[in-house]
């Protein structure tokens, strides 16, 4: 065979498969059409420039498609270096970031204005409409003190989602920052993961979906070959009892349940070091990282 017919025998085949795999693919966009769906990002999964933009492409490819894509997000990482930059000492107390009156404006700056603009920057860069919010936009996330200890950390008291709704409605990717707002104008720092199983919840949301820095749920933290695919949320909530699951892993799993109690179907925890994850997982019937179902 010519070299110049072998090439052709190969980009039929390579036509053939992308159709095959649209065709497969149909079968989980009817599934989700019209579907909301909420995706916590943050941590050290959102450190990586090049993977933050994949994963935007994924979120525009997902609500090109018909899905209602919002998009919660944290950033300690940059919290923690805008601290060191300012001298400031950190202290988390299980898990939450004890913030004193200073801290919570550096916070605010940090996830209202830094992060949020540069994932809404990420995801005009590929033609995606996106608007970004804090919480206290439309007082949409509102809280009340955590405890006295914790300082400025707040507990949600309730999500009012309108702003959201409206968002979705005229298309574009609602992007909102983990700060929360009470009834005299006060900010609060809320755990990322804990705002997105709320606003998760209140949108009645199809599928949630935690991205981090693991496969998923380990059954040895060192091994990742040894990933649970399904788990129920009694069986995480056991593995919260027994002491297996630790650190930041903690409040994810709070975060889930919460959600699951508050009605949710189900909630996935994804590893956002691996490109189009979330198309892998939400495309295919095996999964990609730890499901828990009610
Ligand atoms: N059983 C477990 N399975 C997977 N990860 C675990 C487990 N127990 C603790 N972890 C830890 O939880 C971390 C994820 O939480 P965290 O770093 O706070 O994520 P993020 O910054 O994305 O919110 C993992 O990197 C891992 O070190
Ligand atoms: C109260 C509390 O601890 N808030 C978190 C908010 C950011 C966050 O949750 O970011 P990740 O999702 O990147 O961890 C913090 O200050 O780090």
């Amino acid at each position: 065979m010519k070299k110049s017919e072998m090439t052709n025998k190969m980009a039929t085949i390579n036509i053939r498969q992308r159709v095959e795999i649209l065709l497969d693919g149909l079968l989980y966009m009817r599934k989700y059409a019209g579907r909301t769906i909420v995706i916590k990002y943050g941590g050290n999964a959102m450190v990586n420039e090049e993977l933050k933009t994949s994963v935007m492409r994924d979120l525009y490819l997902l609500q090109t498609i018909g899905m209602k894509i919002v998009l919660v997000h944290g950033g300690g990482p940059a919290i923690d270096q805008a601290m060191s930059r300012l001298n400031k000492p950190t202290k988390f107390i299980d898990g939450l970031r004890y913030t004193d009156g200073d801290d919570i404006q550096i916070i605010n700056a940090v996830l209202s204005g830094q992060v949020n603009k540069s994932l809404v920057a990420d995801l005009h860069k590929i033609g995606a409409r996106a608007i970004g919010l804090s919480g206290a936009d439309g007082h949409l996330i509102q809280t009340k003190q955590l405890s006295t200890e914790l300082g400025y950390v707040g507990k949600i008291s309730k999500i009012d989602a309108e702003a959201i709704k409206l968002l979705l409605n005229a298309n574009y990717i609602p992007v909102i920052a983990s700060i929360g707002i009470d009834d005299r104008g006060q900010l609060y720092n809320v755990n990322a993961d804990t705002a997105a199983s709320e606003i998760a919840a209140a949108l009645n949301a199809e599928q949630f979906i935690l991205m981090t820095d693991v496969r998923g749920i380990l059954r040895d933290i060192k091994d990742p070959d040894s990933l649970y695919h399904e788990l129920s949320v009694d069986q995480v909530q056991q593995m919260l009892g027994s002491g297996a699951l630790k650190g930041g892993m903690i409040p994810k799993i709070r975060a889930i349940i919460a959600a699951i109690n508050n009605g949710l179907k189900e909630a996935v925890i994804l590893d956002g070091r691996v490109e189009h994850s979330i198309l892998l997982e939400l495309f295919s019937t095996e999964g990609y990282g730890s499901l828990i179902t009610q």
